[in-house]
């Protein structure tokens, strides 16, 4: 075996898996497994399976998901530029498949940097609802904001905050709730070795605290009869079946929904309850038998069984669907736990201020009322569709939003909506995500470029191109000079400058292929 697996997790393993250990542990020496997720904003299946310079094998429990081989890097090829697919380990498809997503929905991922799960939502919203994607680590959130940018989302909010501020912003307000919680990633030690070294017996510990918090500040953002995934990539029942076992005890609105099983997702154990009730520090409470059969109905990927790293989820639905708003309590604490792993509301700067400077508002810049005239204005001119959502102005920064603004008042907000682009003195400069996002028939002016003859990837560089008038495809009659989104074989990559036979770059800077 090339892992080295910690010997305290190995000997808590073999505890719980019993027979099953020795097949568990031969995983390890099995290949890892490689997957990406087509982007349905972009491209629809049967166009990828026609389009995709890769060998595609589904993933059965996710429509959109196929296995691929590692060695082909679908990292080095435009069409990973052009947002056509997301690489993602294949067990963690699973969560975000089983949020149960219906158009229209306001959904809200909770702890979802880099945004694997929230992409793959945004898939499913297809263009309509709401989205809420947060991380409470500020740096994580520049990974969450430039997926959800080159995904091409238009209706997402993506925050940089507390479970406990949001839910003071939207209480009972999200339909499906996704929490895809920090945790002690046991899943993970094949995948990322450092996750191996790094683990310690009492992460687990601290890891519990921070999920038992998130846990019950979601349940007061559920809106009546909603749904709430809660999932982790480890294998510990303290952060697994005990976690919702000691939810449902507090919250007895709640009920799992089963996990179905034709996918070979396997059940939650609840049998492990009583070994961990047996455990020093474990269960302090005994857990009923009606909640023990709930618990069976969590779902279980494990790398032994099928091609997937591991993944533990459960699928929890408020049952009343009246108006009169339950009264969630944080129920009793059925694991020992150290609160000095507790991560702590973020340092209050005055609310207001805070949302403001996140989008720009401070920068100095040009009224709302001009701000918004521009954009009307370039949009008149350049594009050829009506955007929906709520043009909202922070600074010179133009952003259409599924929310109003007074929503995220006192946020600390990322982005408050799809950024379309900047005016500066006095001329509006379209944003890159805005080109993501577009179909090339929602454009004005498009250009195509081939993956094949190594134009695309020199457009991705940065490079200037000349362009012969007649490639710069027009629509009602505008002339090919100003601004163009540029394709790949059909699939927008972001904008160029079309003027006399050249094409200026666009690409941003820290986008380029490098
Ligand atoms: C398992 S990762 C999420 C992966 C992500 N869902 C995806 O699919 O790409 C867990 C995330 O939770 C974030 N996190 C940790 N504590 C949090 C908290 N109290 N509230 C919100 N996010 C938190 C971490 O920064 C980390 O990015």
């Amino acid at each position: 075996m090339t892992v080295q697996l910690p010997s305290v997790f190995l000997d808590r393993m073999q505890e719980l898996l019993g027979d099953e250990f020795e097949v568990f542990l031969s995983s390890y020496d099995d290949p890892k497994h490689a997957g990406i997720r087509v982007n349905t904003l972009k491209i629809n299946l049967d166009s990828f399976l026609k389009l995709s310079p890769f060998a595609l094998r589904p993933i059965p429990w996710c429509k959109a998901g196929f296995y691929v081989d590692e060695r082909v890097k679908p990292g080095k090829h435009p069409y990973y530029h052009a947002g056509l697919y997301y690489i993602q380990e294949p067990s963690a498809m699973a969560p975000a498949e089983l949020l149960n997503v219906s158009e229209g929905d306001r959904v809200l991922d909770l702890c979802a940097a880099p945004g694997g799960k929230s992409t793959q939502i945004a898939a499913l919203l297809n263009g309509t609802g709401t989205l809420v994607t947060n991380d409470i680590h500020a740096e994580r959130t520049k990974a969450l904001a430039k997926n959800i940018e080159l995904y091409g989302v238009r209706n997402a909010v993506v925050l940089n905050e507390s479970p406990e501020r949001i839910a003071r912003a939207f209480p009972h307000y999200f339909d499906k709730i996704l929490i895809d919680a920090p945790c002690s990633g046991e899943g993970m030690f094949r995948k990322d070795e450092d996750m191996a070294r790094q683990w310690e017996r009492h992460s687990i510990e601290k890891c519990t605290v921070m999920q038992r918090d998130i846990l019950n500040t979601a349940a007061a953002m559920l809106a009546p009869g909603g749904r709430i995934v809660y999932s982790t990539c480890t294998f510990a029942p303290e952060e697994n079946e005990a976690m919702i076992a000691e939810f449902l005890l507090g919250n007895p609105d709640f009920e799992v929904v089963p996990v179905p099983r034709d996918t070979g997702i396997s059940p939650g154990r609840p049998e492990w309850l009583d070994w961990l009730s047996g455990k020093n520090g474990g269960i302090k409470a005994s857990v009923p038998e009606e909640i023990k059969a709930q618990i069976a109905g969590c779902g279980r990927l494990w790398p032994h069984q099928v091609e997937g790293e591991g993944h533990f989820v459960a699928v929890l639905e408020q049952k009343s669907e009246q108006a009169g708003l339950p009264a969630h309590s944080a129920g009793p604490e059925l694991i020992a736990s150290e609160r000095d792993g507790r991560l702590r509301d973020r340092a209050a700067a005055r609310p207001s201020q805070r949302s403001r400077q996140a989008a720009g508002a401070d920068k100095k810049g040009p009224g709302e009322r001009e701000t918004l005239d521009s954009w009307r204005a370039f949009a008149v001119e350049h594009l050829r569709a009506e955007l929906s959502g709520t043009p909202l102005t922070f600074g010179g920064n133009v952003y259409l939003s599924p929310v109003a603004k007074e929503q995220l008042d006192g946020l600390k907000v990322v982005r408050p909506g799809w950024y379309v682009g900047t005016v500066k003195n006095g001329r509006f400069t379209p944003g890159h995500p805005l080109a993501t996002a577009l179909a090339p028939s929602e454009a004005a002016r498009t250009l195509d470029l081939s993956v094949d003859d190594g134009e695309a990837v020199r457009y991705l560089k940065g490079e200037t191109l000349e362009i012969e008038p007649s490639r710069v495809h027009t629509r009602d009659g505008v002339n090919p000079k100003g601004y163009v989104l540029v394709t790949v074989d059909g699939y927008s990559l972001g904008w160029g400058k079309w003027q006399n036979g050249l094409l200026k770059n666009e690409y941003p800077a820290g986008w380029r292929w490098t």
